[in-house]
Formats: C-alpha cells, sequence, structure tokens
C-alpha cells in the first residue's frame, strides 16, 4: 500500500509556501512556493491563487490524505451576506488602525483591562482594531460585513468550496483581540465596541478536530476526499513545526520578528509588550512581535547594491559594534516598543563608520537589538533559543545573533516550518489522539560568541532618541 502524505500550507505575508510530508515520519517528498503581492493590504483571491501556484509548483495533491492552512495572523477579512470579500484585507503590519487601537484602549479603561478579557493589549495589528478603523472610516463596508473571519480561516473555508461554516483554531483566534485563550470563549461585546455590530465569527475548533474536506473532489490518498485539518496562526504553526518544547524559545526572523515561548498557563501582559496568544495544541504561546525582521536587511542590500550574500560578507568584515554606528531599524513604524509612527535612523555617523562593512553590520545588529528586547521582554530563563525564518538564512545573523542576545542561538536545518508545523497539524488529524505525531527535527547547529560590550546600551539610547522624535 502507497504511504500517506500530509500537505502544509504557510500563506504568510510575502508568500505562500507548501510542503508535503509523509504523515506518518514527517520525511519531506516535496514542496513549492509562489509569492504574495507587495503591499499591507491584499485581496484573499490573491492568496488563493498563490496558493494554487504554489500547490502546482509542488506537484500537486496526489496521495495526500490530510492539509492544513497556517497562515499570517491578525489579518481582517470581511464577508458579505453571499460570502463575498467586503473589501481587501488589512494585514497585521497596516498601521493605519494604530489611532483606532489607542481609542479601544481608552475606552474600555486603560491596557490592563485588555489584558485581563482577552490576554493581549490591542495595538494597530490585532483585528480588533482595524475593524474599528473600517467603522470609522468606510461605514458602508461595515454595515456589509456580516463574516469576518482570518487569513487561514479564509483559505480554509475556500478548500471547502467557500460555502457553509467558517472555522477557526485557537491559536489564530486569539490574534483577533475578541477572542479569550484563558477562557476559550469569543469577547463579543469586545467586537461589538469596535465594530458598532456582531457580526458571525468562525467556529473555534479543537486543536485536532476536522474542518472539513477538500471541494474539488480530488480524492485522498485511499480514495476518500482530502481531510482539512483545523489549520492555525504561522507562529503557532511555526513552534510544532520547529517541535518547541516549554524551557524553548523561539525566534523567527520572517517580514516579522518574533520571540515567543510554549507554556502551560496563560498569560496576560499589561504593558502590551507580550501577546498572550494560544498555540495550536492546547497551549498558550506568549508572544513579542516587531514590524522590522528580514526585510531591514533586504532594505540595507538594495542601499549598499549587493545580493544578500555579499550583505553577509560585508556586515562579517564590519567590526563588532559597528565601530558605534547604531541603526534603529523602524522602517515600517515599530510594534515594540508601539510607535507605529516612527521612522528608521541612523546614529554615530563619522568618517571612520561611513563604510559599507559598517552599515551593513549596524543593520544586523539593530534588527538584532530589537529581537534582544523581544526576549528580554518575555522574561524567561530559556534552556535553548532556536533561530528561524527567512532572515535566519543569513550567515551574518546566525553569527551576530549570540554576540547581541549575549547566549547561544540554536540554528535547525534551514525549512518552512510554518508549512512543516501546519502539515504535522494534517498529520494529527490523520493520527488521531491526544498529542501531534512525533516527527523528528534534525539536529540544530549551535553558534556561540561573546557578547559585544556596550552594543545594547548604545541601541537602547539610540531608540529610546528615535522613539522621542516619534512622539513630538
Ligand atoms: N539568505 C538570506 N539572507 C538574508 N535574508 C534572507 C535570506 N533568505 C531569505 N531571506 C529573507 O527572508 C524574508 C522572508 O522570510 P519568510 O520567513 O519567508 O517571511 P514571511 O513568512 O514573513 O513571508 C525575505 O525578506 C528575504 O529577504
Ligand atoms: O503579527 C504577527 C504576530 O503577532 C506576525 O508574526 C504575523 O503573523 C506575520 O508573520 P510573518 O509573515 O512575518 O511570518
Amino acid at each position: 500500500m502507497s504511504r500517506a502524505l500530509v500537505a502544509g500550507v504557510d500563506s504568510s505575508t510575502q508568500s505562500c509556501k507548501v510542503v508535503i510530508r509523509d504523515a506518518r515520519s514527517g520525511a519531506l517528498v516535496r514542496q513549492g512556493r509562489a509569492a504574495h503581492p507587495e503591499g499591507t493590504e491584499v485581496h484573499p483571491e490573491r492568496w488563493w491563487a498563490a496558493f494554487q501556484e504554489a500547490i502546482e509548483r509542488a506537484g500537486g495533491l496526489d496521495g495526500v490524505a490530510a492539509m492544513s492552512v497556517a497562515g499570517q495572523q491578525h489579518g481582517m477579512v470581511c464577508l458579505d451576506e453571499s460570502g463575498d470579500v467586503v473589501r481587501p484585507a488589512l494585514l497585521w503590519n497596516d498601521t493605519r488602525s494604530a489611532g483606532a487601537a489607542r481609542d479601544l484602549v481608552d475606552e474600555l479603561g486603560g491596557p490592563a483591562r485588555w489584558a485581563e478579557a482577552v490576554g493581549s493589549v490591542p495595538v494597530a495589528s490585532f483585528t480588533v482594531a482595524k475593524l474599528r478603523w473600517l467603522a470609522e472610516h468606510e461605514p458602508d463596508n461595515a454595515r456589509r460585513t456580516a463574516r469576518v473571519c482570518l487569513p487561514h480561516d479564509w483559505l480554509t473555508w475556500r478548500l471547502a468550496g467557500g460555502s457553509g461554516e467558517i472555522t477557526t483554531d485557537r491559536g489564530d483566534a486569539s490574534g483577533t483581540g475578541y477572542w479569550s485563550p484563558a477562557t476559550g470563549a469569543y469577547r463579543t461585546d469586545l467586537l461589538e465596541l469596535a465594530l458598532g455590530a456582531a457580526p458571525e465569527l468562525p467556529r473555534v475548533l479543537a486543536p485536532n478536530e476536522q474542518a472539513g474536506a477538500l471541494h474539488d473532489g480530488t480524492a485522498g490518498a485511499g480514495g476518500g476526499p482530502v481531510r482539512l485539518a483545523p489549520g492555525t496562526g504561522d507562529n503557532m504553526a511555526a513552534a510544532l513545526g520547529v517541535g518547541a518544547r516549554p524551557g524553548d524559545v523561539v525566534v523567527s526572523i520572517g517580514t516579522s520578528g518574533t520571540a515567543f515561548a510554549v507554556a502551560d498557563t496563560p498569560s496576560s501582559d499589561p504593558s502590551g509588550a507580550v501577546a498572550g496568544f494560544a498555540d495550536a495544541t492546547g497551549r498558550f504561546l506568549p508572544l513579542v512581535c516587531t514590524l522590522n525582521a528580514a526585510r531591514v536587511l533586504d532594505a540595507a542590500a538594495r542601499l549598499l547594491r549587493v545580493t544578500p550574500e555579499e550583505l553577509d560578507e560585508l556586515a562579517l568584515q564590519g567590526p563588532p559594534g559597528a565601530g558605534g554606528l547604531v541603526l534603529v531599524p523602524y522602517l515600517e513604524g515599530e510594534r515594540t516598543p508601539n510607535l507605529p509612527e516612527a521612522t528608521g535612523s541612523l546614529r554615530g555617523l563619522t568618517l571612520a563608520t561611513a563604510t559599507p562593512a559598517h552599515l551593513a553590520r549596524a543593520a544586523v545588529e539593530g534588527m538584532l537589538c530589537g529581537l534582544a528586547d523581544a526576549l528580554d521582554a518575555l522574561h524567561l530563563e530559556p534552556r535553548r533559543v532556536l533561530l528561524i525564518g527567512g532572515g535566519a538564512r543569513s550567515e551574518a545573523v546566525r553569527r551576530i545573533a549570540p554576540t547581541v542576545f549575549g547566549r547561544p542561538v540554536l540554528v535547525p536545518e534551514p525549512g518552512e516550518y510554518v508549512a512543516d508545523g501546519a502539515a504535522r497539524q494534517a498529520a494529527w488529524l490523520l493520527a488521531g489522539g491526544p498529542e501531534p505525531p512525533e516527527w523528528t527535527v534534525g539536529e540544530p547547529v549551535r553558534y556561540e560568541a561573546p557578547p559585544t560590550p556596550g552594543l545594547r546600551e548604545r541601541y537602547a539610547e539610540a531608540a529610546a532618541a528615535a522613539s522621542a522624535t516619534a512622539r513630538t
């Protein structure tokens, strides 16, 4: 009998990736990817087109028995009574809803009230803030909105034929700002506070509950329809894909930078730095997110007119600390710290530091300093720090990270850990049982180096100056 395969999808900010793996062992069989459009508002049909292209590049779904979709968190997908998309989705990195988030925090009585209600204090990224923006700026679209869901919910629903019930999971629901990880229930009062109405919300599935089946009649392995697992947010899927255990902190350098940990109990941080998310297994996922990660390196490479590999070489030629040159990487505003209107800045420019090597080094160090602050905000003493995401493919990032974090980092073999986590979720649907099936993840490579003296302090000063400018 042929072996059963599972497909895992990562519909993230910049692209859609598909992996097809053996359901039992987790061995990679084939994979594909396709780009998403630029910008912070995207019509969901563009994700669908990229998904289909990625599946085709992965050689189709032959032999696949179950599939699961992980997606970028928080994106606001509004549907009307007929299931048509009301307007392009506003993505997690669209900061137009910053004022709406501030208003919502005030209206509920301050950040502590939100942290208590839903585990997180909303900033521009959260769906709840985007819905308030919609109510204020596009009241006709707000009125037309009969259902609200998230990117992975919409793709899963579309795969099942685009009619009937929409579903979600605990992980992604926890990024809306109107679902509580601690109680496992929606706070429709907060949805109403934001939108002035309570459109229908996706049903929150248990971690290995079936979301439906592939609509187009594609027969799965064994002749039955391809079964759909609940799917989840991309960070929750990454935790599953990399096999994160209590005591691990995962630092992901994708479009966003995230630092997160698997926890047995819910968290709530009234400072707003740590989002108290749920994970994809029934546990919790405290997470700190920055808006500026791998694309800081893309921008530096563009400025210097070099390839990513050449940027790595330059950064590794530059002296630790970049001779005092500090790049504060708020290129898209920032989320943690919450400075949606901030811009990037360069400090410490002298004749000596005005070289490509110094700038490349400062870009890598500045981006990593933002993530070091994220790690600190978790207030954990991690057993392991695992580095993943597109930016972790950079040799300079791997070698410089320990000098900034002040601890060794472990880098798993480069891979698509979000899509892998989704595939593991699909395998869990097939296998049943209380825990996902054990898949072997290769031994990570350990990078170790002494901390660079004074670097974090200089960054803190430069970031404080950038933040003071943004607040005036
Ligand atoms: N070798 C590399 N060096 C530096 N950055 C890289 C490298 N490979 C990929 N990246 C960066 O990774 C980013 C994409 O990471 P990914 O985790 O796929 O993002 P997302 O999931 O948010 O779409 C891009 O900005 C890309 O430039
Ligand atoms: O908003 C968050 C986490 O709260 C982001 O991490 C998004 O989920 C987008 O992820 P990437 O596309 O950068 O992986």
